[in-house]
């Protein structure tokens, strides 16, 4: 079973105002704290990249931009561009913006993962969180088309693939663990 995690870094961060991916907490950077929960769980992991930030990370990271065709069109951009570069059985997605989930969230939600789906992903009582998610591998044409007639909503294309939605609280009792930085004051 090879588990790939996609380190999803591909975005604009314009309402954060620089790139997320080198914010900081805690002395390290977001990216960093990304890297660590995907890496108790995965046997390789890609940094899918903004192409202005990719040469600021470590030469020994695997670091990659989206397929030219479907350049900064989104996570499903990301994701589709991790899928086809690394051919995997499972990918483990996070953003790198979500800097307080650690290993503990990543191990728990592969532990719950449900096989008769081809995503899981997990909701707090108040949203949705799509991007902290494990896919199976076989999406690959599905996504592809699902960019090519323009769609680029996450959820749409989750629900449409098959996804169940655990509770976070089996994951982690604190909701805000699973919150997303979009501003620099949150
Ligand atoms: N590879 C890739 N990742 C993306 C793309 N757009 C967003 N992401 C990533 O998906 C996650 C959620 O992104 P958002 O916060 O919605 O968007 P953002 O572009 O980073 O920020 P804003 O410009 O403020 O909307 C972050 O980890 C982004 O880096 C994209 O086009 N390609």
């Amino acid at each position: 079973m090879m588990v790939i995690g996609i380190l999803l870094a591909g975005g604009e961060s314009r309402r954060f105002g620089s790139p997320k991916a080198f914010a900081q907490l805690d002395g390290e950077l977001f990216y960093e704290k990304a890297y660590q929960a995907l890496d108790a769980v995965c046997d390789r992991i890609v940094i899918v990249a903004h192409p202005e930030i990719q040469p600021r990370f470590p030469a020994e990271l695997d670091v990659i931009t989206d397929l030219p065709e479907f350049a900064g069109e989104g996570p499903l951009a990301g994701i589709l561009t991790a899928m086809i570069e690394k051919l995997g059985d499972l990918y483990v997605v996070l953003p790198c913006d979500m800097p307080f989930v650690g290993p503990a969230e990543t191990e728990k939600l592969v532990s719950l993962m449900d096989n008769t789906k081809n995503i899981t992903a997990i909701q707090t009582p108040v949203e949705k969180v799509p991007l902290f998610s494990i896919w199976k591998t076989g999406l690959q044409e599905a996504l592809r088309k699902e960019l090519s007639d323009g769609g680029r909503r996450v959820m749409v294309f989750m629900e449409k693939a098959g996804v169940t939605w655990l509770d976070s609280k089996a994951i982690n009792e604190d909701p805000s663990v699973f919150r997303n930085i979009n501003r620099p004051d949150l």
